[in-house]
C-alpha cells in the first residue's frame, strides 16, 4: 500500500482522488509541529503539501521512504529542493492551476489600489463620509511595469492591456519575438524602476530576486509610484518600501506575501498607503481545485513509475519526447546496469553514444536512466532523480555522444564505461520493432540477447569442448541453461558465451568455471 501524507489544507476534489485509489491510504495530519513532522514523516512514499509546511533537509532526511514531495500550487521556496534531490527525492508542484487566480487578485488590487477602494470602505464602515481623501489615479494609459513575465505576469498583463495600460515588462527570458506577441515593451529592470506608475513582481524567490527591488531601485522611480507584490515575499525589501512610502515617493502598496507569514504587528500593516491580503492570490474555488487535483495526478503517476511532467527537480520533458522516449527506458536502465557489473574497480568514466534517430532527439533524460541503472550496482539509495548528482559527487565523468549511423539498426545506444581499475567495456543495445530492447554488441562481439534475468558472461578461448564443458558443470550443479549465444574475434582466438541461466549462479561455481583451462573469466550479470 502507498501511503501519502496531507499536512497542509487542500481541496476535497483531489483528496478524493487519492481516496479512491485502491492502492493508496491517506493520512491527513494538517498543522503539526515540525517534530510531529518529523515523526510522522517517516513511513510515507509521498508527503503532498501547500505553502505553509517548511519541508527541511531535516524532515526529507526522516522520510526513509519518501520518493516524492508534492506542492499544490507554484511556489516550491518552502521546500529544500537540493536535500530533496539528493536524497532521490521528486518534488512536483501544480505551476499552472492557479495563474488565473493569482493574476485576477494582483489585478483586482491594482485596481483597489488605484481607487482607494480599502480605505474608502474602512471609513465608509466606520460612519464617515470623506469623499475628498480618496481621491484615486486612472490606470487608463498609465504604464505598469511587470517583473517577471512568466505565467502568473503574462496574464496581468493581457488584462492591464484591457484597461489601456502601457506593459513594461523585465524577465531575463523574455524575447522580443514573445514580447511583441503578448503586445508588451520588452525592458531592462532600470527602464521598468525608472518609468513605470504601477510595479508589480512575478518572479520566483531566488538568491537574484532576494531583495530585487531595494532602497537603490525606490529611489529611481517615478514619484507617486505604485507597488504590488503578489508573488513571494523578500522580493522587495520591506524596510525600504516603509521609508519609501513615509518619504511620499511610493503613493501606495498592495501587498497579499510577506517575508515572514503571518507578518503579525508589521510596520508596514500600520500605513494607511498600504493595503493587503493573507496569501490569498491562488484562494479561489477554481484554482484550489485546479492545484490539487494536478498535483494529486503527478504524485500518483510517480509513486506508480508513471511518466509525469511538473518536476522541479528534473527538467522538464515535452509530452511528445516522452512517448518517444518511453519504450528506450528499459533498454537504457538495462545497458547500464549491465555495463556496470561487467567491470572491476569504481566506476570513473561513462560514454553514451545514441546513433540512428536516437541522434536527432533530445536524450538527456535517457541518460539519467543510464547512469542510474550503471550506478545502481554500487549505490543502493540510487534514482533517475539524483543519479546525476549523485555521479557528478563521486567525479565519474559521463559524455554524451550522437552518431547519425547506427551500424545498420535503425537506433542503437552503446555504453562505453570505464574503471580506475582500467577496465574498459562496451555495450550497446537497440530496440527492435515488435521484439523490444535487445543487447547486440558485448565489446567487440556481436549477440542477440533479451536483456533480462539472470546471465552469464564467459570469455574464453575457442576451443573445441570448451561450450560442453561449461554446460556439464551447470548441468551436474542443477543450473538449467535458457539461451546461449557464442560470439568470437576469430577461429581459435578469444570468444565469449552468454548464458542466460533459470537461477542465481552461486559464487562457488563461477569460480569452478574459472577452473577450466579454457576460460578465462565468468561474470554473473543479474538484469
Ligand atoms: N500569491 C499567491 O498566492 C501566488 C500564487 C501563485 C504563484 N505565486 C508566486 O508568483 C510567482 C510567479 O509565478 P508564475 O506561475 O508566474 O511563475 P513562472 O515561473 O511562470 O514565472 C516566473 C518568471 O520570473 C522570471 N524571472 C526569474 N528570475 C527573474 C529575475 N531575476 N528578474 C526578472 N524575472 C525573473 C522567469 O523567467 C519567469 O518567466 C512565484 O513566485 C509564485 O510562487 C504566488
Ligand atoms: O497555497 C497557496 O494558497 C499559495 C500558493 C502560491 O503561493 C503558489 O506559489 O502557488
Amino acid at each position: 500500500m502507498l501511503r501519502v501524507l496531507i499536512t497542509d489544507p487542500l481541496s476535497d476534489q483531489g483528496i478524493e482522488q487519492l481516496t479512491q485509489a485502491p492502492d493508496v491510504e491517506v493520512i491527513i495530519n494538517t498543522g503539526l509541529s515540525p517534530s510531529e513532522l518529523l515523526e510522522a514523516i517517516q513511513d510515507v512514499d509521498a508527503l503532498l503539501v501547500r505553502s505553509q509546511t517548511k519541508v527541511s533537509a531535516e524532515v526529507i532526511a526522516a522520510g526513509k521512504n519518501l520518493k516524492a514531495i508534492g506542492r499544490a500550487g507554484v511556489g516550491v521556496d518552502n521546500i529544500d529542493i537540493p536535500a530533496a534531490t539528493s536524497n532521490g527525492v521528486v518534488v512536483v508542484n501544480a505551476p499552472d492551476g492557479n495563474t488565473i487566480s493569482t493574476a485576477e487578485h494582483t489585478f483586482a488590487m491594482l485596481i483597489s489600489m488605484a481607487r482607494n477602494i480599502p480605505q474608502g470602505y474602512r471609513s465608509t464602515v466606520q460612519g464617515e463620509w470623506n469623499r475628498k481623501a480618496f481621491v484615486g489615479v486612472e490606470l487608463n494609459h498609465k504604464t505598469l511595469g511587470i517583473v517577471g513575465l512568466g505565467r502568473i505576469g503574462t496574464e496581468l498583463s493581457k488584462r492591464a492591456k484591457a484597461f489601456n495600460m502601457n506593459v513594461l515588462a523585465f524577465d531575463p527570458y523574455l524575447t522580443e519575438e514573445r514580447a511583441q506577441k503578448i503586445g508588451v515593451t520588452k525592458a531592462t529592470l532600470d527602464e521598468v524602476i525608472t518609468s513605470s506608475d504601477f510595479i508589480t513582481v512575478h518572479t520566483p524567490l531566488t538568491k537574484e530576486t532576494h531583495h530585487l527591488i531595494d532602497a537603490g531601485a525606490f529611489q529611481r522611480m517615478k514619484d507617486g509610484v505604485r507597488i504590488l507584490n503578489c508573488a513571494r515575499g523578500g522580493i522587495i525589501h520591506e524596510g525600504a518600501l516603509y521609508e519609501a512610502i513615509q518619504s511620499g515617493k511610493v503613493a501606495g502598496a498592495a501587498l497579499d506575501v510577506f517575508e515572514v507569514e503571518p507578518p503579525g504587528e508589521h510596520p508596514l500593516l500600520t500605513l494607511p498607503q498600504v493595503t493587503a491580503t493573507p496569501h490569498l492570490g491562488a484562494s479561489t474555488r477554481e484554482a484550489q481545485e485546479n492545484v490539487a487535483i494536478d498535483v494529486v495526478a503527478e504524485i500518483l503517476h510517480i509513486l506508480r513509475d508513471e511518466p509525469f511532467k511538473n518536476a522541479v527537480n528534473l527538467p522538464s520533458i515535452p509530452p511528445e519526447l516522452v512517448e518517444k522516449l518511453q519504450p528506450y527506458q528499459i533498454l537504457a536502465e538495462k545497458l547500464g546496469h549491465f555495463a556496470s557489473q561487467t567491470t572491476h574497480g569504481a566506476l570513473d568514466e561513462l560514454t553514451i553514444t545514441y546513433s540512428g534517430e536516437l541522434a536527432d532527439w533530445d536524450t538527456s533524460p535517457l541518460t539519467r536512466i543510464v547512469l542510474k541503472g550503471a550506478l545502481s550496482h554500487y549505490l543502493s539509495e540510487i534514482n533517475y532523480v539524483n543519479a546525476p548528482h549523485l555521479a557528478k559527487e563521486r567525479g565519474v565523468r559521463v559524455t554524451e555522444q550522437k552518431v547519425s549511423k547506427a551500424q545498420g539498426f535503425t537506433n542503437l545506444l552503446t555504453i562505453t564505461i570505464k574503471t580506475d581499475a582500467h577496465h574498459e567495456h562496451t555495450i550497446a543495445g537497440t530496440l527492435l520493432n515488435g521484439f523490444g530492447p535487445r543487447i547486440v554488441k558485448i565489446d567487440q562481439y556481436s549477440v542477440d540477447l533479451q536483456p533480462t534475468g539472470h546471465q552469464l558472461l564467459i570469455h574464453h578461448h575457442d576451443r573445441p569442448g570448451a561450450i560442453g564443458r561449461v554446460g556439464t558443470i551447470l548441468g551436474e550443479r542443477n543450473v538449467n541453461i535458457a539461451t546461449m549465444q557464442v560470439g568470437r574475434a576469430d577461429i581459435g582466438g578469444r570468444a565469449i558465451m552468454m548464458l542466460t541461466v533459470d537461477k542465481e549462479v552461486p559464487k562457488k561455481l563461477l569460480e569452478d568455471l574459472e577452473e577450466l583451462e579454457e576460460i578465462q573469466a565468468v561474470t554473473a550479470i543479474d538484469l
